[in-house]
């Protein structure tokens, strides 16, 4: 008689939290002939975060592949979802053995919304495969991969308090930024990377910000400082075309906000407070217009 042992079916699995940036400078330098654009931008991490939840199981009859799963039931579940592209490349690259990976976003982060929502689930995958395989990637090794499936995934990698260059992914640690209350609301449109990226290419930038006066001011510790030199060339751009972009800047600064910007590409404007409760108060009046209004804080 022929015995086969039963095989072993082993699960291991770990949760991430995906943290969302805003942009406190975003200029843009130039333009390759990849038609990217370079940048010089100071990026900070904030609290706001996706939860990404990786199972990787190994010894099924029938492994799987990779099987996504979001709590927003518009976002694509394949190869259009950066989290699921995170995967693949992961396997690609490494050459870990892909039986079943289970990946799960309970997602928070407003989509399209320029927080970088999508790069921060891909670099939580990548994180998370990398400890649940024992791959050994060291961060340059992640963030070089990371660079292959966006601009952004870098930063998203390391987080806290850096500035950003070449198209993103050239970072340089900056000492962290003070603690504050950060008001973030997205009006109900949204504005393609993309094109607000080909549109500069075709205005004249009046205004670049200062980012070696921001760098002086989180060198200082200044809060206000920092307040000061928030700037975003692209806030421009979408401001001259969305009344919302500036309504919603006023709205913050009569209601208490230190400092107002447009993170990213936009559409989110953030105000920045260092009074939680009037923080509490402007996003609370705030969600009445628009649902999309989130109060959090930054993180280091
Ligand atoms: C504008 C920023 C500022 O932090 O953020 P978001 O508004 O997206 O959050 C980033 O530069 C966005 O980075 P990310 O969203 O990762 O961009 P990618 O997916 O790599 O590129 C999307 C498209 O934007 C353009 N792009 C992006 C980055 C860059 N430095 N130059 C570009 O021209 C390209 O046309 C590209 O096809
Ligand atoms: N995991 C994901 N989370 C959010 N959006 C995603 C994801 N994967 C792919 N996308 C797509 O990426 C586009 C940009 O979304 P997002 O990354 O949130 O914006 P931004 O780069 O402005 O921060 C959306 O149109 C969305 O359909």
């Amino acid at each position: 008689m022929l015995f086969r042992r039963k095989q072993e079916i082993t699960h291991a699995d770990t949760t991430v939290r995906a943290r969302a940036k805003i942009n406190l400078t975003l200029d843009v330098t130039g333009r390759r002939e990849d038609g990217y654009h370079t940048v010089e931008m100071v990026m900070q991490s904030i609290a706001l975060h996706d939860t990404v939840r990786v199972t990787t199981i190994h010894g099924e009859k029938k492994p799987r592949g990779i099987v996504l799963s979001c709590s927003l039931p518009f976002l694509p579940t394949d190869e259009r979802n950066l989290a699921y592209r995170a995967a693949e490349l992961f396997y690609k690259e490494t050459g870990a053995l892909l039986e079943t990976c289970e990946i799960h976003i309970e997602k928070r982060i407003p989509v399209a919304a320029g927080l970088a929502g999508g790069s921060t689930d891909a670099a939580a995958v990548l994180r998370a495969l990398n400890a649940l395989h024992t791959a050994g990637l060291t961060d340059d090794e992640l963030c070089e991969m990371g660079l292959k499936l966006g601009a952004d995934v870098p930063f998203c990698l390391r987080g806290g308090t850096m500035l950003a260059q070449g198209i993103g992914e050239e970072l340089s640690l900056l000492p962290d930024m003070p603690h504050c209350w950060v008001v973030l609301c997205k009006p109900p449109f949204a504005v393609p990377t993309k094109e607000v990226y080909q549109e500069i290419d075709s205005v004249d930038i009046l205004e670049h910000p200062d980012n070696k006066g921001m760098m002086a001011a989180l060198n200082q510790g200044d809060y206000e400082g920092v307040c000061a030199y928030l700037s975003n060339v692209m806030e421009t751009v979408t401001a001259a075309k969305r009344r919302q972009i500036g309504e919603i800047k006023s709205f913050l600064a009569e209601n208490g906000a230190d400092g107002t910007l447009m993170s990213g590409s936009g559409p989110t404007v953030y105000g920045l407070f260092s009074d939680e409760s009037r923080a509490k108060t402007a996003a609370k009046m705030l969600r009445r217009r628009f649902a999309d209004t989130f109060l959090t804080e930054t993180c280091n």
